[in-house]
């Protein structure tokens, strides 16, 4: 008789697994930091633009003018969408979700380019660019829509986050909210190993299409324990209402085994590197809204953070600052994940390159537990 195999290790959720190598970024534990390509996250936030970290994710070294230039250039010219697309769009239901929306135009998009199954660099660099380009063009589109209004033009002589400002809003904010919401796009574009690249890595192992990728990454990251935490914030902080209920609040919710939006990480145990630079931003945008209502909601805000940390130890994720921010730029709730996604774009992209450079496919085993082998029934008759 052959010795039973031995029954593998569990890892539930595939913690504290590495399944790959990745030159594009990593979180540092000792430091509690994050780079991109060997950078600090907190220095490129503050010294570079969107489309320069987009430019660095992509070729792995960050831009000089005339290569930043031209990836500007061809980034703007990729902006409009055909009528095809936008028409599709148009006859979605209004009651569906943007994640939904989005992810319906990936999938489009796939099915209108020629070059869909062309897995060489070259093809690779061309879509990850037009999907860069056109993302923001289908949110702003289908933010107008939610309140009635007609899409606005992409405006070729804005930049990323300017233009993205005049196509939900029909005008560009003051320099300080521009930036704050260019830091979110820095700070949220790429984390290593996350579920919804995790997802684009296993589809792209199977040697599919780059669009199918996309797709199916947009599904993980539509899920509130990832990038929907940033939506679930601010209905979370609607539902507590009051800064004096906040304690309160989150005894109840604690004791009910709710998951608080917005707190804990898999990778960060004492706090997401990315908080603090997007907490300053968002900070800086309550201060210059000198708005009652705002300073409540920004109380209540610290309040929960400061009860969640006191009682559970957990602190906040990038989510947690982020989904407020969005809020106070003036975005519907509906619209922050598909934020997310405009940005993360460019880190999913590099990895879908990274997996296809070196690529094995990913199949994990499961270790069954459902009944022993049994015989089929004969047929019951009649
Ligand atoms: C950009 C991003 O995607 S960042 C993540 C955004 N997601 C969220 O904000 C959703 C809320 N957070 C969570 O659900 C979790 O912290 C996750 C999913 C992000 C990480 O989860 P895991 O690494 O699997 O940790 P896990 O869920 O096992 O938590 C460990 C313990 O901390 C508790 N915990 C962790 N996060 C939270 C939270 N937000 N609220 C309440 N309890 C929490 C868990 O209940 C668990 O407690 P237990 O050991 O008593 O059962
Ligand atoms: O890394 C993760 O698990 C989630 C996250 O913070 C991200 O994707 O930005």
């Amino acid at each position: 008789m052959p010795a039973p195999a031995a029954t593998p290790e569990i890892h539930r959720g595939l913690a504290g697994v590495a399944v790959d190598t990745t030159a594009i970024s990593t979180v540092i534990q000792e430091t509690n930091s994050l780079t991109y390509r060997g950078y600090p996250v907190q220095d490129l936030a503050a010294r570079c633009s969107f489309e320069e970290v987009a430019y660095l994710l992509r070729y792995g070294e960050l831009p000089d003018a005339a290569e930043l230039r031209s990836f500007e250039a061809r980034e703007r010219a990729l902006r409009p969408l055909d009528r095809t697309t936008a028409e599709l769009l148009a006859r979605l239901p209004e009651t569906c979700h943007p994640m939904d929306v989005l992810r319906t135009a990936v999938s489009f998009f796939g099915s209108e380019d020629p070059t869909e199954e062309d897995g060489s660099t070259a093809a690779h660099h061309a879509k990850s660019l037009a999907l860069l380009a056109r993302l923001p063009v289908v949110v702003a589109a289908d933010h107008r829509r939610r309140h009635g209004l007609a899409p606005v033009a992409p405006d070729p002589s804005l930049g990323y986050a300017e233009n993205f400002f005049h196509m939900c809003f029909g005008s560009v904010p003051d320099r300080e909210v521009v930036r704050c919401f260019e830091v979110s796009l820095i700070l949220y574009a790429e984390h290593s190993f996350n579920a919804s690249t995790f997802t684009a890595r296993v589809v792209t192992s199977t040697l599919s299409d780059l669009y199918s990728a996309v797709t199916a990454a947009i599904g993980a990251l539509k899920g509130p324990l990832h990038g929907g935490a940033n939506e679930a914030v601010m209905h979370m902080l609607h539902e507590i209402g009051d800064p004096d209920r906040a304690e309160e609040w989150l005894e109840e919710a604690l004791a009910a085994k709710r998951k608080i939006m917005g707190f804990g990480h898999r990778v960060y145990r004492h706090g997401d590197s990315r908080v603090p630079i997007m907490q300053e931003a968002t900070d800086r945008l309550v201060a210059r809204a000198g708005d009652p209502d705002v300073t409540r909601l920004a109380t209540l805000h610290a309040a929960l953070r400061h009860a969640m940390i006191g009682r559970k130890g957990i602190h906040p994720n990038l989510d947690y600052p982020a989904g407020l921010a969005y809020h106070l730029m003036g975005f519907d709730i509906a619209a922050f994940t598909p934020i997310f996604v405009m940005s993360r774009i460019t880190g999913w992209s590099a990895h879908i390159s990274e997996q296809l450079e070196h690529n094995a496919l990913i199949r994990p085993l499961g270790v069954y537990n459902g009944p022993e082998q049994r015989a089929v029934p004969p047929p019951s008759g009649g």
